[in-house]
């Protein structure tokens, strides 16, 4: 059962900040992944700023069980050594399950020491509301303890087959949601997927046409194992008004593949993907800034209709009051890019 709607926007503990009506609008291209017990790869986030739109500090998978509390630490430091607000760029944790044995310190730890400079936690294995209801409980009692002036964001990875049947009422359980992510991994070993790949597709999983009178080869192509997910993700986020996102590419080596997988993503609605290795950066980069040759035609068909409505020819093409909205979905985010990137905003000539 949802709470009624005031009750929705009210703080959950005397003392915390208001919740968020809307989200901040930002860009959030890649959330680059830094295994936050690594003191060299710390060293590099001045440098890595430079680069990203936001830094997530990575506590849980990928993260040895005997280097978590200095992967917990390490976060700390993060935070604290660097001014992620001033550089413009989002600083994210991704902490420990709910039923780890470091959630607990995770969660306490990073609001009571870096709440007021941690933007979104990262929670994984979302499997229903009630798991983000905990979270927006317990934020709320440290917020008030450690006086934290904004509510933290809470952005769920999808990555348990529970958690895909239940994602509409993980998007609408709390206004901390930021929103949601698709962990193709874990949700490949929970639905017993007999896939070990980290995303993008896989050879046998294909179509094949129908057998040649003549005894020929038959036609045969590759289908998207992620397409379901990724259309429910979708819907269920933007239901919600929360922002979509692909999680991660394991193959660094395939950077095609990846750039592929990603490019899925952004046609589907995804604002951005993760990036795990220096060498995705530039491909998610690449992937969620809109092409200047589609800006510019986007351009070009909203001065076509300059109030929305009624019906004009683009290049032969009909557009309406819905392909004007289509447009001014990517003129939207060229002017998000363009405000942070003094070069594509020339290219758009925005
Ligand atoms: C299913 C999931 O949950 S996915 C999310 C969990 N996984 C992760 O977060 C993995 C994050 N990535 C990493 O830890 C690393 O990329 C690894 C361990 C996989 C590979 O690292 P390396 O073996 O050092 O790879 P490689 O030699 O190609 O790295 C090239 C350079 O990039 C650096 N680098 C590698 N990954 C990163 C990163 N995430 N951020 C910044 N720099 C990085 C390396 O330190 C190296 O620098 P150097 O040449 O100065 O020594
Ligand atoms: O955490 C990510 C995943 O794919 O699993
Ligand atoms: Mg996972």
């Amino acid at each position: 059962m949802n709470k009624p709607p005031r009750a929705f926007f009210s703080p959950l503990a005397s003392g915390a900040p208001a919740p968020m009506r809307e989200l901040p609008v930002t860009l959030e291209r890649m959330i680059h992944f830094v295994p936050a017990h690594n003191a060299k790869l710390r060293s590099r986030v001045p440098d890595m700023a430079k680069q990203v739109d936001v830094i997530l500090a990575n506590l849980e998978d990928a993260i040895p069980a005997d280097a978590k509390d200095a992967a917990r630490a390490g976060a700390v430091e993060m935070g604290k050594s660097f001014d992620f607000a001033s550089a413009g760029v989002g600083y994210w944790s991704r902490i420990n399950a709910l039923n780890s044995p470091w959630h607990l310190d995770d969660v306490t730890t990073l609001v009571g020491e870096i709440g007021d400079k941690l933007d979104v936690i990262m929670v994984p294995k979302v499997e229903g509301p009630w798991d983000i209801h905990y979270m927006d409980q317990l934020l709320a009692l440290l917020e008030a303890k450690h006086g934290v002036k904004r509510p933290i964001m809470l952005h769920a990875i999808l990555e348990t087959a529970q958690g895909v049947a239940n994602v509409e009422a993980i998007a609408g359980a709390s206004p901390r949601m930021h929103g949601i992510c698709l962990g193709p991994a874990d949700l490949a070993a929970s639905r017993k997927m007999k896939t070990t790949r980290v995303g993008g597709g896989h050879p046998g999983y294909r179509v094949l046409s129908d057998a040649n009178a003549d005894g020929g080869e038959r036609a045969s192509a590759q289908q998207d194992l992620w397409h379901y997910t990724f259309a429910k993700m979708v819907d269920a986020c933007v239901m919600h008004g929360l922002k979509p996102m692909y999680g991660p590419f394991g193959d660094f080596d395939d950077e095609a593949a990846c750039e592929q997988q990603f490019r899925n993503a952004y046609l589907m609605g995804c604002v951005g993907a993760w990036t795990l290795h220096p060498s995705q950066i530039a491909i998610a980069k690449r992937v969620f800034t809109p092409a200047v040759d589609e800006v510019k035609l986007a351009m070009r068909m909203i001065e076509a209709m300059p109030d929305g409505t009624g019906v004009a020819l683009v290049d032969g093409k009909m557009l309406d009051d819905a392909t004007w909205k289509q447009a001014k979905v990517i003129v939207d985010l060229a002017r998000l890019v363009a405000a942070r990137e003094p070069e594509m905003a020339r290219a758009y000539g925005l």
